[in-house]
């Protein structure tokens, strides 16, 4: 029988994330990413076979809305999240070469690749086929690459490349919650058929509701399809991105705000998209606010929910929680 992901109009919703954080030999204060012009950043992008749709900014941090997810740029940190076919990994060499030769930022001093497992990895690039692939690529450019599966290497999991150093040392945190088997009608919501405007489809939805006050950039894909940036002072972002298919559904929510606890905003991001299956995973560094929230995590349950798996890792500078949860069909 045809299982859900052979289906022809088949979109891989799964994003490949990298984050990378630069700094520079040379004690000049101008270093700044956000100093690239567009058209490299367009270029740059070509090479992922994405491209810029939209962009907002505050005085912390540039975000961009793209065809395949979102870009986000402060002064010595780069992130970039794309779905689909796209070949993210191919944008590394020439990313660490606009950093160097346009912003004397020429070092990196940490960096974090990750991705859920794909649903239909024949599809990818070659780059991106196999994780193995991605790391033989990555290993290239890092000496001291680390790379790592959490997860159900059989079933659904996730995979790290992160670099085998202190790292950032600066408060830093990361919640993602990738999430699939969604619910129709929420995601019925983010089809042209059902809201008119973006911006409906944020309220709508209860998106709007998740991180109070946050400055929104969103978009409405024809026929289905959404993505937004979100953006709070102090280079704090969220960013969301909707897949509504019913043979494909996929959502993930990504935010840096920090917080002692991630329970809350959780359960609200849950409540927004009803999947049926998730898994979530929190960085925190020692300086970070949420250091402590991988014990809350170990305790806590997440109504309507099972956990299949939890791990918990640490790394020098950083702690990640990984867990893997279901609801169970009554
Ligand atoms: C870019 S969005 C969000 C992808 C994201 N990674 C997610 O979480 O699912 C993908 C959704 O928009 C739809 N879409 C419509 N036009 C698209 C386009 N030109 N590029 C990418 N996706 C498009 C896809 O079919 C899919 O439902």
């Amino acid at each position: 029988m045809a299982g859900a992901s052979d289906h022809e109009d088949f979109f891989e919703g799964t994003e490949k994330l990298l984050e990378v954080w630069f700094s520079s030999s040379s004690d000049n204060e101008q270093h700044d990413l956000r100093n690239i012009d567009r058209k490299d950043w367009e270029d740059l992008l070509h090479i992922v076979r994405c491209e810029i749709l939209s962009k907002m900014s505050n005085p912390d941090m540039d975000a961009y809305v793209l065809s395949e997810s979102s870009m986000f740029v402060t002064k010595e940190r780069f992130i970039l999240k794309t779905c689909g076919k796209t070949t993210l990994l191919l944008a590394i060499e020439p990313l660490l070469r606009l950093a160097k030769n346009k912003c004397g930022l020429d070092i990196v001093f940490d960096i974090f690749y990750s991705r859920k497992k794909f649903a239909r990895p024949e599809q990818q690039h070659i780059i991106h086929r196999t994780f193995e692939d991605e790391v033989s690529h990555l290993d290239k450019v890092f000496k001291n690459g680390a790379a790592y599966t959490l997860g159900r290497i059989n079933r659904d999991c996730w995979h790290l490349y992160t670099l085998d150093e202190e790292g950032v040392t600066l408060p830093d945190q990361t919640v993602e919650l990738l999430m699939w088997d969604m619910c129709r009608e929420k995601m019925a919501i983010f089809t042209q058929d059902v809201s008119k405007t973006a911006a409906q489809a944020t309220k709508e939805s209860g998106i709007s509701d998740i991180v109070p006050g946050v400055q929104i950039d969103d978009f409405l894909f024809e026929p289905c399809g959404y993505s937004m940036n979100g953006l709070l002072p102090g280079g704090y972002y969220i960013t969301i991105h909707v897949t509504p298919e019913p043979h494909c559904s996929y959502v993930s929510f990504e935010t840096n705000v920090p917080q002692e606890s991630y329970h809350t905003l959780i359960n609200k991001v849950l409540a927004t998209f009803r999947p049926g299956k998730f898994l979530m995973t929190v960085f925190a560094n020692k300086a970070s606010l949420a250091k402590d929230n991988h014990k809350e995590m170990a305790k806590k349950d997440v109504k309507g929910y099972v956990r299949n798996d939890h791990q918990l890792c640490f790394f020098k500078n950083y702690n990640l929680t990984y867990s893997f949860f279901t609801r169970p069909v009554i």
